[in-house]
Formats: C-alpha cells, structure tokens, sequence
C-alpha cells in the first residue's frame, strides 16, 4: 500500500504452504503447470497465483478502500448493504457475529458488483459512496475487469479437469448475466496481544461462490488444512495473489475441487499493531443457476458423486447461485443471530458457516 510501511510477515511463526502456480503458464496450456493447479484446487483448495499481472489495479484497489473507509460514517451508513442478504455496499463493524456468543465483528467492507463496475454510469444493483464513483473507471472496472479474466481462465481449465464438455462451467460464469460477482476490500482494525475467538476479524468460513482471487499486505489469514485440527497462517507472498475454491465450485464438481475452511485473525507479533487491509474479488456463478453437480456432464464428477456419502444433501441443496449467497450473508448478520434455551444458533445454517 503506498505511503504505509508495515513490518514483513515474522520469520518464526510457523505457517502452511501453498503451491505456487505460474498464471502465465496456466493460460499458455502447459501441463504441468496444469497438473499442479489440479492438485492444489483439489486437496487444499488453496494455492499462491504468480504472473496475474493485476498488480498496478490491486494497489489502486488498496487506495480506494481506504479512501472509502475514511468517509464520514453518514456518508458510509448511507450506502450499508443491510441484514437482507445483500452482499452489494458497505458493510459497517458490529453488524456480523464473530463468535458463537454473538460477539460482535470490528471488521468493515467496501463490496462493488460487477454488474455496476461493467455497466457504469449506468446503475444496475445500487448507488455507491463517492470514493467509489470517483475511481469506478480509473480503477474499479480495470481490476474487475482482469479478475474476471484470471479467474475465468482458471475456471476454464479446471473444466477441462473435470471431464466437462468445452465451456460448461464458463456458461455458469458469464461475466455477460447478472451474478453477485463482487470486488471487495476488507478493514480489520488493530487488536494486539493473543488471539482468542472474540478478536476474530472474520470468523472461521468458506467461501460462498466459485473462486476468490484474494492479495493480502499483512498476515492474519488462517487455513484448517484437511486432516489437522490446528490453524495455520498463511503467509502473505509480494506480488503472489492467494486464490481459493467456494461452495459452488464444490458443487458443481461433486466434491472433487475443494471449498476449505479458513478465518482471519489478528496479524502475528510486531504486524499486530496495524490496521489490515485485504483486496478480494469474488467470481460467483450467474444468479439463476441452480447450484448442483453436474453429473450428467462428467462421469468424474459421477463417480466422486456415486462414491460420497449423504450426496443428496450435499450436492442438490435447491437453492440458486443468488439464493445460496443470500442465505449465507444474512446468516452471517448478528441481526438473525438468536440464542435459544441457552444454546446460542443462527437462523441459516450453523454459525460456523460450513457449507456442505
Ligand atoms: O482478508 C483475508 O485475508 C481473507 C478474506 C476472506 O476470507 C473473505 O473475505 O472471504
Ligand atoms: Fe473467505
């Protein structure tokens, strides 16, 4: 982030590793290159991205949010996203619950559609803050613009994995119809000393839509890696993008590409004095899709499906891309948080938003 010089992520706080995959690579065909991103997309679901050449817009991305984050709060609240399940807008500290005590988040979002970057000045979902209207087109629409194109590119070849005829997931991902695609960035701040489940900044999660191509400066994002019980960070890499699957893409492949479990805290020892800044952009398949394995389409995907158990229910949840986003944001929202007899729940879905 220009002008704020923050200390490098410490050299002795253990963290979990990623792969490394070459974008370039990727979109040149190579197959090696391939077979690793296959690997990372289906047993960690996480994975570093090298040569996105996004770098210039996710600066200017880092910019906007705090411009925006340094509004009056009126100027803000004005444009709130609400406890419906929109996910356009800002979202304002304390409206989310970080724990299943109904403790409240000190974490705020800035969260532009697509659809509106794409379309402006026309306004297809909502009004935006000034700090946005002012760098919709110097910098909003080109970083969506080139995250739409990674990501899609990387949806494409994990089609290809998967045994999908030609194009089928890139239908459902049609940057062309409407979807809650969405740019988002993210302002946790400070809480110094040890970390407990109270100073969460977004508690533990998976991802709602298809594929988040995420930069982190700081440290604080934490993966539980299948087969461990322990949070591990990962390690914020200079110009490496940090991508992951979301539920959809779980769907879709019957379980085969992985949505995994992750959380933000506190960034470790003398980074934990700053406030955190995240740029985020969301690919989610279009709104009216209905969110189900494809398994007409691929005997893989027929088989994971044939081998898993509970499928069903896993697998044909009967809700659309939009409605599973929205169910999942309101979810999130300390305003249908209830505690009963004790036992504190959330109206959808458990708190501690596993998907599937
Ligand atoms: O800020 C981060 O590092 C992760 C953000 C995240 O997980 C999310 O917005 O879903
Ligand atoms: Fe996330």
């Amino acid at each position: 982030m220009p002008g704020i010089s923050t200390p490098p992520f410490p050299v002795d706080v253990p963290t979990h590793p990623l792969l490394v995959i070459d974008y370039r690579r990727v979109k040149d065909g190579d197959k090696d290159e391939i077979e690793k991103l296959w690997n990372a997309a289906t047993q960690l679901g996480f994975w570093y991205l090298k040569n996105h050449g996004v770098d210039a817009e996710v600066d200017g991305m880092f910019d906007m949010g705090l411009e925006t984050m340094a509004l009056p709060m009126d100027e803000k609240m004005a444009h709130e996203q609400g406890d419906d399940g929109a996910s356009f807008g800002y979202k304002a500290a304390g409206t989310n619950a970080v724990d299943e005590k109904g403790n409240l988040d000190s974490t705020e979002f800035i969260n532009v559609s697509k659809d509106d970057a794409l379309a402006f000045p026309n306004v297809v979902h909502r009004a935006y803050p000034s700090t946005v209207v002012a760098r919709m087109n110097s910098t909003i629409r080109p970083f969506i613009e080139k995250s739409v194109e990674v990501n899609n590119t990387l949806i494409n070849t994990l089609n290809a994995e998967l045994g999908l005829p030609e194009g089928t997931l890139a239908q459902l991902h049609n940057p062309e119809e409407q979807s809650r695609c969405v740019a988002r960035v993210i302002r946790a701040p400070p809480k110094p000393g040890p970390i407990d489940e109270q100073k969460a900044m977004l508690s533990a999660h998976t991802d709602f839509g298809s594929l988040s191509f995420l930069h982190n400066r700081l440290g604080g994002l934490q993966v539980l890696a299948p087969g461990t019980d322990k949070w591990q960070y990962i390690k914020p890499v200079p110009g490496h993008a940090i991508c992951n699957i979301g539920d959809s893409l779980t769907i879709f492949s019957g379980g085969i590409l992985r949505s995994n479990m992750h959380r933000v805290v506190p960034p470790p020892k003398e980074q934990e004095k700053f406030e955190r800044y995240s740029v985020v952009f969301f690919t989610r398949a279009n709104d009216h899709v209905e969110l189900r394995a494809l398994v007409e389409d691929s005997p893989l995907i027929a088989g994971a499906v044939a081998n898993t158990p509970n499928a069903q229910v896993r697998f044909w949840p009967g809700v659309t891309a939009r409605g599973w986003l929205e169910r999942r944001v309101r979810g999130q929202r300390i305003k249908h948080f209830t505690v009963r007899l004790g036992t504190p729940t959330v109206h959808t879905r458990t708190h501690r938003n596993r998907a599937i």
